[in-house]
């Protein structure tokens, strides 16, 4: 089969030709959700409301998916997958693609590219750490910036915008370039899983060539905004994007409702032997205990109503072809669980209230940590503290999540009733007898 490129005879021509749109957006990380996500509304944007707002992509590291968007004339697919039904759409956002590592100079000119008025990111949680390299390289290029600059973090994290802004002042230690500089915050939301070789396979019998940049992606999305863009924007709003003055809302609320509950399905799912979220959600009481959790734990610390969003995102999380796997979720739980569980179990802890769902989720990733599954299957742990928490106590794990955590005497004592619990019966049956 042919690969995919601007001469492939399509159904649908992409909204934007790459080639034909100047570059203005720069995004770090190459990944599954920014090819899904920002790209598709950039692209929205552009072909609605006019601009050179067509993408540099950054890759990181792999360059996977550079080879493969360089071979395809910067063109890729997303398929909408919706249980039976999909359809595929061709995405000519990106304008070029870059590697970190071997054409860093080229990317430090970007940087300072007056033409460049957005910088994107999606590069997981594990990058907002002084000194990481994507954060080391921006910085190198901020400082020969001229010209006013949006830097908009797309990454999973309380306050994005802000960590951003303080880990790039830091860094930078220049106020006058700060100067011209925003963070605006952000909600992002899609779900997004690793492409798989029947996405590919989908997709070649939809657009009828092969192409190996395809990402497969629910049919929900939404992008909330701060809108702070010094140097001007794509017209986002004209793409479906809510912009606003304040995003924390929003975001507490997807990454409490959303990721955490995301988080519990995963390690309650791998230790039953539940390979995908949806089969997880699937199994006796997992989806009654997951409303618990929404209702009694997460609501009462959010200020936007949680349960019917709570109801959409379980809906979402059944769509049987999405096929998310428990274990890709379940990565990184030291990097994920702070941002999306902690907040919720320190506010209920704060009304002095013990989060018993919350806690059962802590349990759960301790004996995933742990290293086997109800059935003794042997479990990997692909976490940047990997050596830390393997063989760690359930208090050291605590303590390694949030310093003091395994302090808080009720809450531990509910971890550990719990874990007792998990022990003994197992993930699927301490649910199914809830
Ligand atoms: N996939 C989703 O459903 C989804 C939805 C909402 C938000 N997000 C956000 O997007 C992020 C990326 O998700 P994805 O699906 O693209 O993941 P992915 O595994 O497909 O890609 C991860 C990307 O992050 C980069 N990366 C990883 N570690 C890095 C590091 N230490 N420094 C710099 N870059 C690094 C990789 O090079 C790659 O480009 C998530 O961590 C999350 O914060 C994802
Ligand atoms: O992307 P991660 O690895 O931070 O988290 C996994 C999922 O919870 C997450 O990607 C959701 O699918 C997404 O946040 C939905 O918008």
């Amino acid at each position: 089969m042919a690969r995919l490129n601007r001469s492939t005879p399509l159904k649908e021509a992409p909204l934007v030709r790459p080639g034909e749109v100047g570059a203005g957006v720069l995004h770090f990380g190459l990944g599954a959700f920014h090819r899904a996500h920002q790209a598709v509304y950039i692209e929205d944007a552009i072909a609605r409301g006019g601009g050179d707002w067509g993408i540099v992509g950054v890759a990181p590291s792999s360059r996977d998916v550079l080879a493969a968007l360089s071979a395809q004339d910067m063109l890729y697919s997303v398929l909408t997958v919706d249980g039976p039904d999909a359809s595929a759409r061709v995405v000519g956002a990106f304008h070029s693609v870059l590697h970190a590592g071997s054409e860093s100079d080229a990317v430090l000119d970007r940087i300072a590219d007056p033409a460049v008025k957005v910088v994107t990111f999606t590069v997981t949680e594990k990058a907002y750490v002084p000194g990481s390299a994507v954060l080391d390289l921006l910085v190198r290029g901020l400082r020969r910036r001229q010209t006013p600059l949006a830097l908009v973090s797309c990454d999973n994290l309380n306050g994005n915008g802000e960590l951003l802004r303080r880990l790039v002042g830091e860094a930078l230690q220049d106020p006058d370039i700060m100067a011209l500089l925003s963070f605006p915050g952000t909600m992002v939301d899609r779900i997004v899983p690793a492409s798989t070789p029947e996405t590919l396979a989908t997709v070649e019998s939809l657009i009828g060539a092969r192409d190996e940049a395809a990402i497969a992606a629910e049919p929900f999305r939404e992008w909330v905004v701060q809108d702070d863009f010094p140097g001007g924007r794509p017209a986002l709003e004209l793409a479906g994007v809510t912009l606003t003055t304040d995003t924390a809302p929003y975001e507490l609320r997807k990454l409490r409702a959303l990721n955490g509950v995301h988080s519990a399905l995963a390690y309650l799912g791998v230790l039953a032997g539940a390979r995908t979220i949806d089969a997880a959600l699937a199994l006796p009481g997992y989806r009654a205990a997951m409303e618990a959790f929404i209702e009694r734990d997460i609501a009462p610390t959010l200020r936007l109503p949680a349960i019917p969003y709570g109801q959409q995102v379980l809906a979402r999380f059944a769509n049987s072809a999405l096929r998310y796997r428990t274990l890709q979720v379940a990565g990184d739980g030291s990097q994920k669980l702070p941002q999306r569980l902690l907040g919720t179990v320190a506010d209920r802890r704060a009304a002095g209230e013990v989060p018993v769902y919350g806690a059962l989720v802590l349990a759960a990733w301790i004996r995933f940590v742990g290293g086997r599954a109800d059935d003794g299957t042997e479990l990997p742990l692909n976490d940047p503290l990997a050596a830390r928490l393997r063989g760690a106590t359930p208090q050291q794990l605590l303590e390694l999540l949030r310093p003091g955590l395994a302090d808080d005497a009720p809450l531990r004592a509910e971890v550990e009733r719990w874990l007792r619990e998990l022990e003994r019966h197992g993930a699927a049956a301490t649910l199914a007898a809830l």
